[in-house]
């Protein structure tokens, strides 16, 4: 049985997204002392803002850093619903100005041909994440491995490469709403560190519910049946 990961709980937002952000910065700046380059995936959604905006005051080399999504909604950058254009705003700012971004969304193109194109910038980028912060959607969904989605088997697949795949939207008003791009689990098991922020009591529930549920529909108990070292770090706080 894989270890299943304990949760690190915090009493506030504040020292939560600190805690965060302090080892997404350790990881990062070890990568470019010991490789001269790293590489970071993150997620959109309403989460991780807190530790983007401390992650982009931290004194780290940003010219040597990559910074790409775990998941896009297919969207143009202009759009709200777009998670670039969280980065753009909130992590590409500041000492992180400097990180180059890669985009997972192309415009122009089917879904599936924007996710050819960034599975290979993801791996003319080396292809590995140093570093991975993951939000993590009431319904169990992280990155866009949706429940009842035709794509989710093969996302949870984890013998096949590291890659994107395009993520249809939901029917009869299932998620996702909006056609998507996502990384695949075998992107995360090969993950340096892979870091799950958690707000709220509601998803604690569902994390506690469904890590040891069935890995070929349950993304959470993919990762731990994969032996993905998961870091849970959890506030009450919403
Ligand atoms: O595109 C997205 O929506 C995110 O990347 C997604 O994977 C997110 O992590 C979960 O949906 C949780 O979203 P919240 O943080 O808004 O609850």
């Amino acid at each position: 049985m894989s270890e299943t990961p304990a949760i690190e709980a915090f009493n506030s937002v504040e020292t939560w997204a600190e805690a965060i952000a302090a080892r997404l910065a350790e990881t990062l700046g070890a990568a470019v002392r010991d490789h001269g380059r790293a590489l970071f995936a993150g997620p959109g959604g309403s989460t991780p803002a807190p530790v983007y905006r401390r992650l982009a005051a931290t004194d780290l080399d940003w010219s040597k850093i990559a910074v790409t999504l775990v998941d896009e909604r297919y969207v143009p950058e202009t759009s709200p619903e777009s998670n670039a254009r969280l980065i753009r705003d909130v992590l590409l700012q500041d000492k992180a100005a400097a990180a180059r971004f890669i985009p997972l969304y192309t415009p122009e193109v089917t879904v599936d041909r924007a996710a050819i194109v960034a599975a290979k910038a993801l791996g003319d980028a080396g292809g590995r994440f140093d570093a991975v912060l993951l939000g993590m959607g009431e319904d169990g969904h992280i990155c866009s491995m949706f429940p009842e989605s035709p794509t989710l088997k093969t996302l949870l697949t984890p013998t096949l490469k590291p890659t994107v795949l395009g993520v249809p939207h939901g029917r009869d008003g299932m998620a996702p709403t909006l056609e998507r791009l996502s990384i695949n689990l075998p992107y995360l098991m090969s993950a340096g560190r892979v870091i799950l922020g958690l707000k709220g009591a509601a998803k604690r529930l569902v994390f506690e519910e469904q890590y040891q549920g069935d890995p070929k529909t349950q993304p959470i108990a993919a990762l731990i049946a994969a032996g993905v070292p998961l870091e849970v770090l959890w506030t009450e706080e919403g």
